[in-house]
């Protein structure tokens, strides 16, 4: 089969900490991965594998010590995170950080798409807008639609990860970082944030990077799967490999 290129191409790629120091740690170790259009992959791996530091390294908010970071095949190494912006979208773990709490739900909304952003603020007629928003919100169906007035801070926390991730793909991102987006929820709304993910994923035909705790949400979802484990990639598995790995060979994969 043919593949079309990468969208995402790390080569190399090293972390050191605290360099030099009887501190170093060495939590980067020669990442070299393709990403390719379309696919949806869990990362899975023990705390403190780096898992966050190589999805803060993609994203631009952490500068690497080698190697490179492509995205449609030009080289974004040196650029800094808000560029990177324009090709990458993130939700964090927690979900105030992707939202403005004193601004309500249409106007972080608007802050998202903010490509007319003036348009918005010179007073222009923005019923088409407004109807628009809401008709995104109403099929999260979260009820977040009829509180598009309602300053985000007065939202459930499942209702503003459902914002914060419908906000982060608003632009259609080349590339959608999630970072244990579902990991403060209760269960049951984590489920509901975890199966609203893939419907957009799929959707938009996004491609996605999600990093998780959850074995059972790393195999269920996506379509392929990556163990990274002290600062190396150990398993990347995809299509029926990924649908045959079993829960238990997976936890006896982290005790080695
Ligand atoms: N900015 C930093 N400065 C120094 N050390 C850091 C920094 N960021 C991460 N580390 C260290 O790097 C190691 C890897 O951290 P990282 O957050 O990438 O792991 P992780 O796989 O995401 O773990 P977890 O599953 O616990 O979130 C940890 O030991 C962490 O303390």
């Amino acid at each position: 089969m043919i593949k079309n290129n990468p969208v995402l191409e790390l080569k190399g790629l090293q972390k050191i900490f605290f360099p030099g120091t009887v501190n170093q740690r060495h939590i980067l170790k020669n990442i070299d991965l393709k990403v390719y259009p379309g696919e949806f992959i869990s990362i899975i791996g023990n705390n403190g594998a780096g898992k966050s530091t190589l999805i803060n390294a993609i994203a631009g908010a952490l500068k690497v010590d080698k190697g490179e970071i492509e995205i449609l095949g030009q080289t974004i190494t040196k650029t800094n995170i808000r560029k990177r912006a324009n090709w990458i979208a993130r939700v964090f773990q927690d979900p105030k950080l992707g939202t403005a709490d004193q601004l309500s739900v249409y106007e972080n909304m608007v802050l998202a798409d903010d490509k007319q952003l003036s348009d918005y603020f010179k007073g222009y007629d923005n019923t088409k807008k407004r109807t628009q928003f809401a008709s995104r919100l109403a099929a999260l169906d979260m009820g977040i639609e009829a509180h598009i007035d309602t300053p985000v801070k007065y939202l459930s926390g499942g209702q503003r990860q459902a914002l914060s991730l419908l906000m982060a793909i608003i632009r259609k991102p080349q590339l959608l970082l999630l970072d244990e987006h579902t990991a403060a929820l209760d269960p049951k709304t984590s489920q509901t944030v975890m199966e609203l993910t893939a419907q957009l994923i799929e959707q938009e035909r996004l491609t996605a990077l999600m990093i998780t705790h959850d074995i059972d949400d790393a195999l269920a979802y996506g379509n392929r799967l990556i163990m990274v484990q002290d600062g190396q990639i150990k398993l990347d598995v995809q299509g029926a490999e990924k649908a045959h790995l079993l829960k238990a060979d997976l936890i006896k994969m982290f005790a080695i």
